[in-house]
């Protein structure tokens, strides 16, 4: 049995939906973050519970063939990538096989066609950067959380960040650090900037940076404006946001915009979208695309269907959809995202559309009373997946086709299960999509038709 400190040799045989390498000793699993299948590594056991246990990489005894170079310079501290160091072929076929996985064992789907991942662009694609502000010996530094903890790592040159992010973010940061503008601290609840978050429009270039401040009359607010405004020319929006509660969560409820519309626009395939600050929008531009063109092919529209796309953020996937469909419903929690979904069908001079705002399984649970039919529904819930309510409602409902979006394997497994019970519905095809390059996420889109 293994236990904390032990020093041990061993020889990675796969990757986890998390991005970490797994090996075997003695039967007893070993989690090795930053290896890759086919590494023989020397690792310190640092946690171990009944059947498992954590190592960290003291050397490389023989690195994989899949094993390259990493181009972050912070890699080895920082817990935003954890795949860099495997070649970017052999990311496609770790996620292939991560969601080939998930939907066999969780979902007990024997035969379905997972397909090869499709990717789009692998560096500098993320559109939004979320940084959290800190002090590190006295100074003020910006940049992301080492992995398990909320220690910061230093952050000047993102590699999966869009150019214009990391730009945008070290400016606001010496601006931040020559006022000398206290960064919040987690521990003692004291100080006023927490974080800054940057959202870049890759077609329009426009650019937009939230702080968020504890306190939205903070010391020295006009003068950080006028540094930024002064930094930053070329930013076209710059927002405030209040967070001042305990919390895990980035982004407060109230927004303040200091210049600028308050929002940014993108544009994807002659559709424009308005993207405000608290509504969600895709990180990878192409690979979104990728995604979406695949949901609207597995949607099989004819012109003809009513289509509900529940989740639906701003309203991307209805507006791609709308086009092909008679009509779309999109069904959304979140009223800004909701109000942006109106103004982005509005823009595009898109009328099949309509969005209601709530909570998707109380609405499709209501339709579904009401005798609402629809020939297609679109899912594509937050990682946590959908409430069981909803997958009934979906039953009762009985659209032809469900295209389902998913950003976590096992989540969309244990639903496509309830879906599938009974031969309700049939999965069809599984696509894999590399929205999160040098990561361990994945999305996948799923087809089902009754
Ligand atoms: C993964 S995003 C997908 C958004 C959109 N389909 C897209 O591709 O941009 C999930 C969305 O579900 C929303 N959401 C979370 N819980 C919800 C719920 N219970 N009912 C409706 N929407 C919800 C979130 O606000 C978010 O916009």
């Amino acid at each position: 049995m293994l236990k904390k400190d032990d020093i041990v040799e061993i020889k990675i045989e796969d990757v986890t939906h998390e991005g970490e390498g797994v090996g075997k000793i003695d039967g007893f699993a070993l989690f090795v973050p930053k290896t890759v299948t086919g590494d023989v590594v020397k690792a310190k056991v640092i946690s171990t519970k009944k059947a498992y246990g954590r190592a960290l990489i003291e050397e490389i005894i023989t690195p994989s063939p899949h094993r390259v170079e990493p181009k972050c310079s912070v890699y080895d501290d920082c817990g935003g990538c954890n795949l860099q160091h495997a070649s970017y072929e052999h990311q496609m076929q770790i996620k292939r096989k991560i969601v080939s996985d998930a939907i066999k064992r969780i979902g007990g789907f024997e035969d379905v066609p997972v397909h090869e991942t499709l990717s789009a662009d692998s560096e500098n694609y993320r559109n939004k950067m979320q940084a959290p502000v800190g002090i590190i010996e006295g100074k003020t530094v910006a940049g992301f959380y080492k992995p398990r903890s909320h220690d910061i790592v230093e952050t000047e040159s993102c590699t999966i960040q869009h150019s214009h992010n990391n730009h945008i973010l070290n400016n606001i940061v010496k601006a931040v650090r020559e006022l000398e503008i206290p960064p919040y601290e987690e521990k003692t609840g004291k100080g006023t900037i927490r974080h800054i978050m940057t959202r870049v429009g890759v077609a329009t270039n426009q650019t937009m940076a939230v702080i968020v401040v504890t306190d939205k009359t903070f010391h020295k607010k006009g003068d950080l404006v006028t540094k930024i405004r002064k930094l930053l020319p070329k930013l076209t929006t710059l927002v405030i946001n209040v967070n001042n509660k305990k919390t895990n969560v980035i982004l407060g409820e109230e927004s303040q915009v200091v210049f600028g519309p308050g929002y940014i626009e993108e544009i994807s395939q002659d559709i424009t979208f308005k993207i405000s600050p608290l509504s969600f929008f895709q990180v990878n531009p192409k690979g979104m695309e990728l995604l979406y063109n695949k949901a609207v092919e597995y949607a099989s529209l004819t012109g003809e269907e009513n289509v509900i796309d529940a989740y639906c953020g701003l309203g991307s996937i209805s507006l791609f959809m709308a086009k092909k469909a008679r009509e779309v419903i999109g069904i959304e929690v979140v009223p800004q995202a909701v109000a942006d979904a109106n103004e982005n069908a509005k823009i595009n001079k898109i009328e099949n559309v309509k969005f209601i705002e709530g909570k998707a399984e109380e609405i499709m649970v209501d339709l579904a009373e009401k005798g609402e039919y629809n020939d297609v529904v679109v899912l594509d819930p937050p990682r946590k997946g959908c409430e069981e309510s909803l997958l009934v409602a979906i039953k009762r409902m009985a659209p032809e086709k469900v295209v389902y979006v998913s950003c976590n394997p096992s989540t969309l497994a244990r639903d496509l299960k309830i879906l599938c019970q009974n031969e309700d519905y049939k999965l069809e095809e599984v696509q894999p999509v590399d929205m999160f390059p040098h990561t361990g996420h994945v999305e996948v889109v799923c087809k089902l038709s009754r």
